[in-house]
């Protein structure tokens, strides 16, 4: 086939690839698109083999398809392919044959290529959310939105993604994924030095790939602190109300520019997240009501129960450091039948406040019983122990609880335990039962250990 003059301009103008192979299966022409798309000139092309430009290993895979073309049939197909420099593309590719007005004879093929591979990721990407959101395996909303997180970053190609909770001008990461080192979740940053602080200026999704040189990101205190060259976030809405961020970044310069289609998906990812947030949230509030004494407000029997198992699986050993210490309120029937049942609850959460007031953070304390009070309590010996469990005692001896124009006092009876590193919950409990039983033996309002 002869290439003319204004077949040429024609098919420069064209907006996708094109390249015409003879039946001897030689380049005759590609076009400027072609040219820049795989960085080749039409000259380097022109009478050469395919098999020799693509390698005869490559090549060995479409030839029969070319042979095919070349017999007078139309096909077309989706390929991918991997370009010198690495990139994998994926390309949808029309191959239409060329008839010889004259002779009727195939005389060579047109091949129509187009590079899908953004609209390719995107449809995996679409699939992917669907999977994540629907699939009952994919397991709790914390594992959904690390893998939404893990699928961002990949079809983005950055390294790092952040579900961040905003409170005034506190940043704190609430879900993040990362090729490089862990940003564990609670790591919190100044609003101010983080790149969403432009995002929730602007209300919207905002990118760049070069934050060094760009008019919004230059001198950004993020940049100085961290060098993050690419960057895309959007607001993350609750209920109408901004919530936190979806943020995507890495420390280089993105190949390619954001693209419309790359924020629409992103928008789709953040809805995605949303959905999770809530579902997230009612799982913790069931959490919480499951493993909370409605009355006090302290935790129950379920919880300290689990707690006693999570010591033992993490590391049976840290149980040496424990003490069990069980409280029993002293003639609390007498108290009830005098005052009142709702008294009773008033003295019930009066002593609850007493031990929360005490306790340290990694002590826990439950209600177990009617009237009877379980702590787990962290301490480095007998005498610290002693000094922490005499100290509740008294404390509770002077409480004077209000009720009804009444002053209640109260006192406590109390039966301690050191655990054992063969402990079970059970077995510990027995014995600080024991001990209970003793200091109510002994006349109450003391402490007895087992
Ligand atoms: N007000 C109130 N009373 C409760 C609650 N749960 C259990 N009780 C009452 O607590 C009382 C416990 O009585 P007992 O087990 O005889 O113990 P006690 O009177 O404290 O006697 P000692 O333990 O031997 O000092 C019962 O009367 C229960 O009805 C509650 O949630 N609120």
């Amino acid at each position: 086939m002869r290439i003319d003059r204004v077949f040429r301009k024609l098919a420069n103008t064209l907006p996708f690839m094109m390249a015409f192979v003879d039946n001897e299966r030689r380049y005759q022409f590609v076009n400027e698109r072609y040219e820049q798309f795989f960085d080749v000139k039409l000259d380097e092309l022109k009478g050469k083999l395919v098999a020799e430009v693509l390698g005869e290993r490559s090549y060995k895979r479409i030839s029969q398809i070319h042979s095919r073309v070349l017999a007078g049939e139309d096909v077309s197909l989706r390929e991918k392919v991997t370009l010198r420099n690495g990139r994998v593309l994926q390309l949808e590719v029309k191959y239409v044959p060329n008839q010889n007005q004259r002779t009727g004879k195939t005389n060579g093929f047109f091949a129509i290529i187009n590079d899908v591979t953004h609209y390719a990721s995107a449809s995996e990407v679409l699939r992917a959310v669907h999977d994540v959101m629907n699939k009952q395996s994919v397991g709790l909303p914390t594992e959904r939105i690390n893998k939404l997180l893990k699928l961002g970053c990949e079809y983005l190609n950055t390294d790092i993604g952040i579900v961040s909770r905003v409170i005034d001008n506190e940043y704190t990461v609430k879900y993040a994924w990362s090729t490089g080192d862990p940003i564990p979740p609670g790591t919190q940053f100044e609003l101010g030095n983080t790149y969403c602080s432009v995002t929730l200026a602007a209300s919207d999704v905002i990118a760049t790939r070069h934050a060094s040189t760009s008019k919004e990101f230059s001198g950004h205190p993020c940049y100085t602190a961290f060098q993050l060259e690419t960057y895309l976030g959007l607001p993350i809405r609750i209920n109408g109300k901004v919530w936190g961020t979806l943020n995507f970044s890495s420390k280089t310069s993105r190949g390619t520019p954001f693209t419309d289609l790359d924020k629409e998906l992103m928008g789709l990812l953040c809805s995605a997240i949303e959905t999770l947030i809530i579902n997230n949230s009612k799982t913790d509030r069931l959490e919480r009501l499951a493993y909370t004494d409605f009355l006090t407000g302290l935790s129950n029997r379920l919880f300290i129960n689990e707690f006693f198992e999570r010591l033992v699986y993490q590391n049976r050993e840290r149980l040496n450091h424990y003490y069990c210490v069980l409280v029993d309120i002293d003639h609390f029937k007498q108290l009830n039948d005098q005052f009142g049942h709702d008294a009773g609850d008033s003295v019930l959460q009066a002593v609850a406040i007493e031990f929360t007031d005490s306790l340290r953070s990694d002590d826990v304390c439950a209600r177990v019983g009617g009237e009877e009070f379980m702590l787990l309590i962290h301490a480095d010996d007998k005498v610290d122990i002693a000094n922490i469990v005499e100290r509740l005692r008294k404390n509770i001896e002077n409480l004077k609880i209000e009720h009804d124009d009444e002053i209640i006092t109260t006192t406590v009876s109390i039966g301690v335990t050191k655990l054992q590193e063969q402990d079970s919950f059970n077995l510990a409990y027995k014995r600080a039962d024991k001990a209970l039983y003793q200091s109510k033996s002994d006349g109450r309002n003391c402490c007895r250990w087992n």
